[in-house]
């Protein structure tokens, strides 16, 4: 039984695994986190987390490890990890997030892939068919597009517009243009990098997925994918 934790910089996602299947799949808000062991459908034997949101998070989790008397293993991104390579000129500065991103869809399949993240950030990583992440790009996420051009200028407000080709209003405009960003940087990544296929997941996938070309994967929580595939690698249950 284990409990998987995967700590971004909007809200944590939080899954519990009973070797079998996920028993739990859940995004919570912070406020959520020092009652989560309340919120829990049955009690975990370990725990597998990783993290973004900084250190005072980090501490949280370590209570909350600490509340369920479990032990508790961070995932680091390292220079190899569950069929992995990490192409970065610095490993370990790969956010964890990607890394298990990268772990899950290597689990997934052999083939070449683009893992996109959408989140408070978006990212666009490339996973070659040897399992080698190549790099790849982060952009803010759509949410965080939409808000910094309502902060930063007089004339536009963060109201939410709609999708359109070719928008001909102020909020359709703003929305649209956070899409195009984000779809383009996709699109590019597969055009430039010879990678059709692509795995999608994270709280924003759903705004993208409509407007991606086949063959696109949507996946829940794939983060939480890769932290049970470090926990099986590591023999935990
Ligand atoms: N109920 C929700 N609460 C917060 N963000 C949401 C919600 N539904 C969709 N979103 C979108 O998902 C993004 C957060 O996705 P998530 O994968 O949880 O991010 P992170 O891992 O960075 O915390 C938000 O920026 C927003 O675009
Ligand atoms: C890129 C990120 C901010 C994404 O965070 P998220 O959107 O999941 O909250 C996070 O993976 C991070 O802090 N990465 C470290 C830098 C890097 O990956 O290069
Ligand atoms: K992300």
């Amino acid at each position: 039984m284990i409990l998987c934790l995967d700590a971004g910089n909007t809200r944590f996602k939080c899954g519990v695994h009973d070797g079998q299947r996920w028993c739990m799949q859940q995004a919570f808000d912070y406020d959520a986190l020092p009652d989560l062991a309340n919120l829990l459908p049955v009690v975990p034997r370990h725990m597998v987390a990783c993290n973004v949101a900084g250190s005072a998070i980090q501490r949280k989790i370590e209570d909350l490890a600490y509340q369920l008397a479990i032990p508790l293993t961070w995932l680091e991104s390292a220079s190899a990890c569950c069929g992995v390579r990490n192409g970065y000129d610095h490993p370990t500065q790969l956010g964890a997030d990607r890394w298990a991103g990268l772990i899950a869809a290597r689990a997934l399949s052999a083939e070449a892939a683009i893992v996109v993240l959408a989140g408070t950030a978006t990212t666009i990583d490339l996973l070659d068919a040897e399992g080698v992440f190549r790099g790849g790009l982060i952009l803010p996420g759509l949410t965080l597009m939409r808000r910094t051009l309502a902060r930063n200028t007089s004339g536009l407000a963060d109201v939410s517009g709609h999708f359109n080709m070719l928008p001909t209003n102020t909020n359709d405009a703003i929305a649209s243009g956070a899409l195009y960003a984000t779809l383009g940087a996709i699109e590019r990544m597969r055009v430039t990098q010879g990678a059709t296929k692509c795995l999608l997941s994270g709280g924003a996938a759903a705004d993208l997925l409509p407007h991606l070309a086949a063959p696109i994967h949507p996946i829940n929580y794939l983060v939480l994918e890769g932290l049970l595939q470090v926990a099986k690698a590591s023999a935990l249950d």
